[in-house]
């Protein structure tokens, strides 16, 4: 009886509530002892031993128990014929782990790496230690060799300020990063899948654009990080495929948004939802007339796997069609959160693309795939999303005390 009780609330707490219980009843069971055993304590020191043994002794037990009981989410069963090994480089990312989530619960062996520098562990937690499931911590622009059947190459940072911010890494993800990530489909015999995007565009003189558009890309501007680094993996992509027979995808991902994005991701719907929640400014950059269409989460991640197993080895435009000027996506965050924050107009990011959408008739046609999540309610989950974690920020927020600052004689170094 108590240990079916047991099991049933063990079965209905996550890992993070677990270690939080295992905490409590460890404290219970040495505060109650503590009180029982107050008056007898005449043994001495040796009952505070054994006391301290069988505290031990019984955290094992526990940890061993909850180790045991490890809940995951669902996961359909697949026979060794349909199960295939995947590798996901970035696969602790935003959009990477939405991928692992869908992959893991379609019952595929996935191996995830990642560099963590845009990715966090927190995004996959919920898989350690599941037996279909590899983590490991690894840099693309190193080779990597391990047995896959199918690669979604995801690694790179998406996000403006973060690919700006050391553009020559940006350049090597997505270059050598790309060789590596080929040279492994190459060798292994495995399927690639590039993660390029809507950047290849440039800033578009065609609208809404479609994949035969070849893009107006500043390929000395501050974007050509990306955009450049993008275009050349698509180019490496199909050097690949005609020269070795490497079997490739190419996805071109439009402006995608959803629970996971990093506080400081820094792209516009992460900004001005986190600035709607704190009652700041929202942000605009320009005059706002500038277009997006964006895309919720898991459309991308559906459309992702239904490219992969096509048979169409030609870029395709993977985004929503829905398009609005970034002013009035700013007062659609706004009043879907309820807030009273001013709209702030800054100056405009250079080289900025002024309209996107994506022409999604290829994605369509030969993926029978489109969007199907409508923006506002793709917004409403990405508002739940970060209200939580800014709960989570101010509960675990550890204020480091001011120290007094040391001015040294000599030369600044820089490293
Ligand atoms: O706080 C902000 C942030 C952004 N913006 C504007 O909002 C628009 C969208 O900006 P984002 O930074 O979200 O994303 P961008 O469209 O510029 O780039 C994105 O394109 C598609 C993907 O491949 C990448 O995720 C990313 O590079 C831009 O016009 C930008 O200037 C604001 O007005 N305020």
């Amino acid at each position: 009886m108590v240990s079916k009780a047991l099991l049933r609330l063990v079965s209905a707490v996550n890992r993070r509530r677990m270690k939080l219980l295992l905490g409590i009843a460890l404290l219970a069971y040495v505060a109650c002892d503590f009180l029982l055993n107050r008056s007898i304590q005449e043994n001495g020191e040796l009952k505070i031993e054994s006391k301290i043994e069988e505290v031990g002794s019984l955290s094992c037990i526990l940890l061993l128990f909850f180790s045991f009981t490890q809940k995951y989410p669902p996961v359909k069963f697949l026979s060794e014929k349909d199960r295939k090994r995947i590798l996901i480089t970035g696969g602790a990312g935003f959009v990477g782990s939405h991928l692992t989530d869908k992959l893991m619960m379609d019952g595929h062996e996935v191996t995830v790496v990642d560099n963590f520098f845009t990715g966090r562990k927190r995004n996959v937690e919920h898989w350690i230690g599941h037996e279909n499931f590899e983590l490991i911590n690894h840099d693309v622009v190193e080779p990597l060799y391990i047995e896959v059947d199918q690669i979604y190459h995801l690694a790179s940072p998406a996000s403006p300020p973060n690919y700006m911010y050391n553009p020559i890494k940006t350049l090597k993800t997505n270059t050598i990063g790309t060789l590596n990530m080929l040279g492994l489909a190459k060798r292994v015999g495995a399927r690639l899948l590039l993660a390029s995007t809507s950047e290849v565009y440039g800033d578009p003189e065609v609208h809404p654009q479609s994949e035969d558009y070849w893009g107006h890309v500043n390929p000395i501007g501050p974007r050509a990080c990306y955009d450049e680094g993008k275009r050349v993996a698509e180019t490496m992509c199909y050097a690949y495929m005609k020269q070795e027979g490497v079997e490739v995808r190419v996805a071109r991902i439009f402006n995608t948004f959803g629970p996971r994005m990093h506080m400081n991701d820094g792209r516009v719907v992460s900004n001005f939802i986190l600035q709607a929640l704190q009652g700041e400014p929202l942000t605009v950059y320009g005059s706002g007339s500038q277009t997006r269409a964006f895309q919720y989460v898991s459309d991308l991640v559906n459309g992702l796997v239904a490219l992969m197993n096509s048979n169409v080895s030609s870029p395709v435009n993977l985004g929503n069609p829905e398009e609005h000027t970034i002013l009035e996506f700013a007062q659609l965050i706004k009043s879907l959160v309820g807030s009273g924050s001013e709209i702030q107009f800054l100056s405009e990011a250079q080289d900025d693309p002024q309209k996107r959408k994506p022409d999604i008739r290829k994605a369509k046609m030969m993926l029978a795939w489109e969007p199907v999540v409508p923006l506002e309610e793709g917004l409403n989950k990405a508002i739940h999303y970060f209200r939580k974690e800014l709960e989570y920020q101010a509960n675990n927020q550890y204020i480091p005390k001011p120290k007094p600052a040391r001015i040294k004689k000599g030369r600044t170094r820089h490293n």
